[in-house]
């Protein structure tokens, strides 16, 4: 029999779902929202600190002059994000909602295709939104949503039509990998029995995240822990330190709200960037061969 070699994600996502379950079970939100800012912080977050790695590889970054126009481009791109949220955060939040999904189809469309990777990340986005909307409502207005009802009631339809997309893509792509159409199969368990914010973190840290460091590390010769590590440490701690300094401009709204504005929105405005940089590795080669998974 052939024995196909598995990647850590395929192993990783259910532990994380099973360990998601625990930490669901914690009796009151802190510990659930202690877990999530922690794991976001060190499984989720380095995933995108690679692109510094990434854009030296792809870019003409040699001079510190032209890196530091790296950063700066990087950093202006995310404050436009912020300052939209700041204006028009229902807008801002369906569109995050948007791109998000467009996103996580990177993590399968070199092997379904673009509309199935779509498909697969409206499936991701939607799935808590449809399961858990009396949970999700006061999620999304804590992050500054004043109608999240409208999200709500599109959510179905962007489930169903995410489906249909994911199936497209699964069908018709003989390179699709076991993986992906289990994932989706267990995004819906996951969705069903977690609160949203503990299938976030299954989904974000155990899959999505160890997913695009082992893609992005092979791309980069990037062998040994020690090297990974080097590799996102002074981006990750630069990140860290921008959240921080973040905190200041939300006193007066809860602990919790600022939390997850800090995360989300974050992670809105880093994205942007994030997702620029891997289209010009993409469209410079990187990442073309369908990958295990
Ligand atoms: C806010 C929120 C959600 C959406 C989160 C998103 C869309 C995160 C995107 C993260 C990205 C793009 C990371 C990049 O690597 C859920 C889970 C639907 C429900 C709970 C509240
Ligand atoms: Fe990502």
């Amino acid at each position: 029999m052939e024995t196909v070699e598995r990647p850590p994600a395929f192993w990783l996502f259910p532990i994380g779902l099973l360990l998601a379950v625990g930490v669901s079970l914690l009796p009151g939100q802190w510990p659930l929202y202690t877990v999530l800012g922690v794991a976001t912080a060190f499984l989720g977050l380095p995933h995108g600190s690679l692109d510094t790695a990434v854009a030296k590889r792809y870019l003409p970054l040699q001079s510190p002059l032209r890196l530091g126009g790296f950063f700066a481009a990087y950093m202006a791109l995310s404050a436009v994000v912020l300052a939209v949220w700041w204006q028009a955060p229902d807008a801002a939040l369906v569109v995050f909602l948007l791109y998000s999904a467009v996103h996580f189809g990177d993590d399968v469309a070199a092997r379904i295709g673009r509309i199935g990777g779509s498909g697969y990340g409206l499936w991701i986005v939607s799935l808590p939104v449809v399961f858990q909307p009396e949970v999700v409502v006061p999620l999304f207005e804590m992050l500054g949503s004043t109608q999240p009802g409208f999200i709500v009631q599109a959510a179905p339809w962007s489930l169903a039509l995410g489906g249909a997309l994911l199936l497209t893509g699964l069908v018709t792509h003989s390179t699709r990998q076991l993986s992906d159409w289990r994932d989706p199969l267990l995004l819906v368990l996951g969705a069903w029995l977690l609160h949203p914010l503990a299938y976030f973190i299954a989904y974000w840290c155990f899959l999505h995240s160890p997913r695009h460091l082992e893609v992005a590390s092979r791309d980069l010769g990037l062998e040994s822990w020690g090297e990974k590590l080097r590799a996102v440490a002074p981006t990750t701690l630069a990140t860290y330190a921008l959240a921080i300094a973040a905190i200041p401009f939300l006193v007066g709204l809860p602990a919790d709200a600022v939390l997850l504005r800090v995360i989300f929105v974050g992670l809105a405005a880093l994205t942007v960037p994030h997702m620029v940089v891997e289209f010009i590795a993409e469209a410079r080669g990187a990442g073309r061969e369908p990958q295990p998974a």
